[in-house]
């Protein structure tokens, strides 16, 4: 999934930019990185795909006389149904010089309560004690249902890097409670529902992290620019548009097979098949979620170079 976000995709409180830094960072994530590079052929293990992203992430793009970083920050997600497994990603996460970790709810074996979800976090925290760590709400996919405004009471006291929450329900009460219940504390509240992500912001959402900023990403940035100027009626519009075209290919079925056709058909950069039980997205979905694109002047050659969307809103 890939952030948006008014102030930051996350972390923004994270531990400071700075080239310096950066340039350590790359060096530890490139020693890491070469050190176990895999063969084509192999699927990469967790911990090298973490390197890898580390150093493209961390690499420097240029535009004329100004050099930028592809990646502002990297948090990296280490949850898994192993604990042990998830302390040595938590570790390798901080060896090699990530922003952040964030962890799912074991979905197997699942807590059962609160206390059992937050020992279980506490332990994949400790093994990197010194990176702020993320609690990655997503009920639909996990099938933990534990409230995440009951989680974050008192969570600090128990996870001292606890910095913030991904919220990927629908359940804007239950978001809406984490904002209202934690104004003294200094949490990023990184939204997940892409469709939502107006109400949430309008609630207090601090960023975004969502699988349709892969291709959809000018249009979001556009929503968040009107909001920030208080233009609620632009930013409506936008996130209208938004939804017309994620509402259409939830009717068709949707999800990371889906998403990965998109990428290819947005970006011309083939993604690979999904591994299974996924299957390929269908010629059928690719065909019709193109030609929806296209109507809404998400895909024209001309929407890469800068083009107004306003046909679309
Ligand atoms: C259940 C799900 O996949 N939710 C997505 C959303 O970005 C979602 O695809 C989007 O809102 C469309 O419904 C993200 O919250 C999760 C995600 O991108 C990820 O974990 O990589």
């Amino acid at each position: 999934a890939r952030g948006a976000g008014p102030r930051g995709s996350g972390g923004e409180k994270g531990r400071g930019g700075g080239a310096g830094r950066r340039a350590a960072l790359r060096r530890a994530a490139a020693a890491a990185a070469a050190h176990t590079r895999p063969r084509q052929t192999r699927a990469y293990p967790r911990n090298q795909l973490f390197s890898h992203w580390s150093v493209r992430g961390l690499s420097c793009g240029r535009t004329g006389s100004e050099e930028y970083f592809w990646l502002d920050q990297v948090v990296i997600h280490v949850g898994a149904l192993s604990l042990k497994e998830s302390q040595e990603l938590a570790r390798h996460a901080a060896e090699i010089g990530a922003d952040g970790i964030a962890v799912i709810a074991p979905f197997f074996l699942k807590p059962w309560d609160k206390d059992v979800l937050i020992n279980f976090l506490k332990e994949v925290a400790a093994a990197a004690p010194a990176l702020p760590f993320y609690y990655y709400h997503i009920p639909a996919l996990t099938g933990v249902k534990i409230r995440a405004e009951e989680l974050l009471d008192g969570i600090q006291e128990k996870i001292p890097t606890f910095q913030g929450l991904k919220f990927s329900d629908t359940d804007l009460l239950d978001f809406g409670q984490c904002v209202d219940q934690n104004r003294e504390r200094q949490f990023a509240f990184l939204f997940g529902v892409d469709e939502q992500l107006l109400s949430a912001l309008v609630m207090g959402a601090t960023g975004a992290v969502g699988s349709t900023y892969n291709y959809l990403g000018k249009k979001t940035n556009q929503m968040l620019e009107a909001f920030e100027r208080k233009d609620f009626s632009s930013a409506l519009n936008h996130q209208f548009c938004i939804q017309r075209f994620i509402n259409f290919v939830l009717k068709l079925g949707f999800g990371v097979s889906q998403t990965k056709a998109i990428m290819t058909l947005v970006s011309g950069i083939p993604m690979g098949p999904p591994r299974p039980p996924l299957q390929r997205a269908s010629r059928e979905f690719i065909d019709e979620a193109k030609a929806r694109l296209e109507s809404l002047d998400f895909l024209s050659s001309t929407y890469l170079k800068d083009r107004n969307l306003e046909s679309c809103s």
